[in-house]
């Protein structure tokens, strides 16, 4: 049998946190107990979709001497909340999980997310292993460190910088996902593209439809690519304090849009129309190029992504983008790009300006 080839990226330990490596490949859960090491303890959370592949997690390390609590939470969204936290942090407290124990966050981003900041929370701050289930979660979420659940005032409002110990990705996890949350996986991949990685726009516009499944040709390369933007960039800045802040190009809209929604929208979604706002904003602004500024709907596009969000809801969102967390005082900050590859600031653009580039969004 030949031996599967593994994808190390190293992520680098900036600010006192220790490196770690993202690993993308097959059959990656033999790595786990070496990640683990010597704990007594392993917390194993994932989501209701997958209770199969967490009790065969769970069953594997009990075999290897581990003691196994296992937590179950909500799919998607529902996760991330204050009360599914609490209950976690009730099945560590009955387990007697100390500070030398280790969780491990198995599922997409929103488990990652809550798997995270549980582990950030945790006597202030216990090991975590992510193991993503889905292409968001392999791409970024899972990769440089933040954590957090959702408030009934916004996305993301309370959480932690807690890198994981290491990120394993599993290939063989996308192919039970369904093709729309695979989907919704590639706006972060394409935001990958425009911040960073134009390689990226290409392999997808080169056949968008075999973009949508696993089972297409530039799979893992687009995985492995847009991986190392996000290592890269969290690699220099892992507490957003400059530079990372490029990785929330369409963000700022997007999240206003998944709080309208109440979160019922997957978060890839919201962000391909906030990326489509984003880039218009760039283009009145005067600071993109026509071309490139088209090229995002018609990439989104290609691969199934929605263009378009409720024009009545403006106001509303423009109240929710207000405590974004890249707002300084009454000052709204968005990212945009001064070409392909070139992200930027832009500060307290004129509120004509913002409404006029949602006019490109509204439907
Ligand atoms: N921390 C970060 O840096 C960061 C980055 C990007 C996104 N995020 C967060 O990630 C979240 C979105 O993550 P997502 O798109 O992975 O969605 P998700 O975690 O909501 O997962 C989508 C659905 O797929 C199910 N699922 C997961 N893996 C599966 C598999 N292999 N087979 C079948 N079903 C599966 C889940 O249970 C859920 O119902 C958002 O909350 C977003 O804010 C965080
Ligand atoms: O890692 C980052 O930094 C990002 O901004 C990546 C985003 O894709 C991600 O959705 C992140 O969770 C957004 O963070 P927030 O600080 O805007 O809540
Ligand atoms: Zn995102």
């Amino acid at each position: 049998m030949t031996e599967q080839a593994v994808t190390r990226i190293r992520v680098g330990g900036t600010e006192g946190t220790a490196p770690y490596d993202v690993l993308v490949g097959r059959q990656l859960l033999d790595e786990l107990p070496g990640l683990i090491g010597r704990a007594q303890r392993v917390a194993v959370l994932h989501p209701e979709a997958l209770e199969g592949t967490g009790d065969a997690i769970a069953e594997d390390l009990k075999a290897q001497g581990y003691e196994v609590v296992a937590v179950q939470v909500p799919n998607a969204e529902e996760a991330k909340t204050a009360e599914v936290a609490a209950y976690c942090w009730k099945a560590l407290g009955q387990s007697g999980f100390t500070r030398t124990d280790v969780i491990v966050g198995v599922g997409g981003g929103a488990t990652t997310d809550l798997a995270g900041f549980v582990a950030a929370t945790w006597l202030r701050g216990v090991r975590w292993i992510a193991v993503p289930t889905t292409v968001l979660g392999m791409v970024d979420a899972a990769v440089g460190g933040k954590t957090g659940i959702n408030t009934a005032e916004g996305k993301n409002l309370v959480g932690a910088f807690h890198p994981p110990a290491g990120v394993l990705c599993d290939l063989a996890a996308l192919e039970s996902l369904p093709v729309h949350d695979y989907v919704s996986g590639l706006a972060e991949i394409i935001k990958a593209g425009f911040i960073a990685d134009p390689a990226i726009l290409e392999l997808i516009e080169s056949d968008p439809e075999a973009a949508r499944t696993p089972a297409g040709p530039h799979t893992a390369e687009l995985i492995e690519r847009s991986i190392r933007v996000k290592a890269d960039v969290v690699s220099g800045d892992l507490k957003e304090s400059g530079r990372r802040e490029i990785l929330n190009y369409g963000h700022t809209l997007a999240h206003a849009i998944e709080k309208n929604e109440r979160y019922k929208w997957r978060h890839g979604a919201a962000v391909s129309v906030g990326m489509v706002f984003a880039a218009e904003l760039g283009r009145l602004a005067g600071r993109l190029d026509d071309a490139t500024a088209d090229r995002h709907a018609a990439v989104l596009q290609s691969v199934g992504l929605p263009l378009t969000y409720r024009g009545d809801q403006w106001p509303r969102l423009l109240e929710t983008m207000k405590v974004d967390k890249k707002s300084r005082g009454n000052l709204l900050r968005f990212i945009v790009l001064d070409g392909l590859g070139k992200p930027n600031v832009l500060e307290g653009p004129d509120p004509a300006l913002l409404l006029a580039a949602y006019g490109e969004v509204s439907s």
